[in-house]
């Protein structure tokens, strides 16, 4: 039986007259890795600000985990366990690697004057936070540098902070606004192999926004095709390069 964690239904979103999402309808399966491809202006940041609740449709729905989650704002969502990287607030320069783990997670003990007066439990908290924290900077390989200001970190490091802050809140699913963006190829495919030991590992399902695709093909298990708003194909990595559609795509953009 098929298990969907995220379905988009006919969602359709307007700017004045930018048609940036025509009645787009997808859904993920539990526990993937999914690509979400398309040329510039193709409308695939627009249907993450819809997923992720910063744009209101103006038509359709989107169901996470079994619940409509349409029109309820981002933080509401990020505490459903529906996390985009983007979300989390931005990492703080002036903080060590390690301290910026640390504020991403939910529930942080600092969060809250209240929670601090108890105090027991607030220090069993911050323990439980800590180990967390250096458990997926290990994961993720940054634990080496998690001493080193956030400032000085190179760009894949950068990219390799955030999933590990996005990591922190015990997410169900991620959506990953282009994880290899900006790195060498070693590095790109550094994070997609850290991408498919999460899903491997912990079940995590992901939707990601990538234009490299000779690197994100390797990884990924299925693929939609946006293209003026619209979905255009869908299919395997393997259906998806040999498909006429998409090729022209490609080519119209070349
Ligand atoms: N806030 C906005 N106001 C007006 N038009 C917008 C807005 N956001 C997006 N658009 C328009 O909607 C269309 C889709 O844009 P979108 O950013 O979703 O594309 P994209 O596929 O993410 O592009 P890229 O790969 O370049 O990031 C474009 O025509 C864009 O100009």
């Amino acid at each position: 039986m098929s298990d969907k964690i995220l379905e988009v239904e006919h969602v359709r979103k307007t700017f004045g007259g930018v048609v940036a999402l025509d009645d787009v309808s997808m859904s993920i399966e539990r526990g993937t890795m999914t690509a979400l491809i398309g040329p510039n202006g193709s409308g695939k940041t627009t249907l993450f600000n819809v997923i992720a609740g910063v744009y209101k449709p103006d038509r359709g729905k989107v169901l996470f985990d079994g619940t409509d989650i349409t029109g309820w704002p981002p933080e509401k969502i990020y505490h459903k366990g529906l996390v985009r990287t983007f979300q989390i607030p931005k990492v703080f320069k002036g903080m060590t690697v390690y301290e910026n783990v640390l504020t991403a997670a939910r529930g942080n003990p600092g969060e809250s004057f209240f929670k601090s007066l108890l105090r027991h439990i607030w220090r069993n908290k911050e323990i439980e936070i800590s180990n967390k924290a250096i458990d997926t900077m290990k994961l993720l390989k940054i634990f080496h540098i998690a001493r080193n200001m956030s400032a000085a970190i190179s760009g894949g490091q950068m990219k390799l902070l955030e999933i590990s802050r996005g990591l922190m809140s015990d997410p169900k699913m991620l959506l990953l606004d282009e994880p290899a963006a900006g790195v060498n190829p070693t590095l790109a495919h550094q994070i997609f192999q850290f991408l498919r030991k999460l899903r491997e590992e912990q079940g995590m399902s992901m939707l990601i926004i990538e234009h490299r695709l000779d690197i994100l093909f390797d990884y990924v298990d299925y693929v939609y095709v946006m293209s003026r708003g619209r979905i255009v194909a869908e299919g395997t990595p393997q259906e998806i390069v040999e498909n006429p559609v998409v090729i022209e795509i490609y080519l119209g953009e070349a």
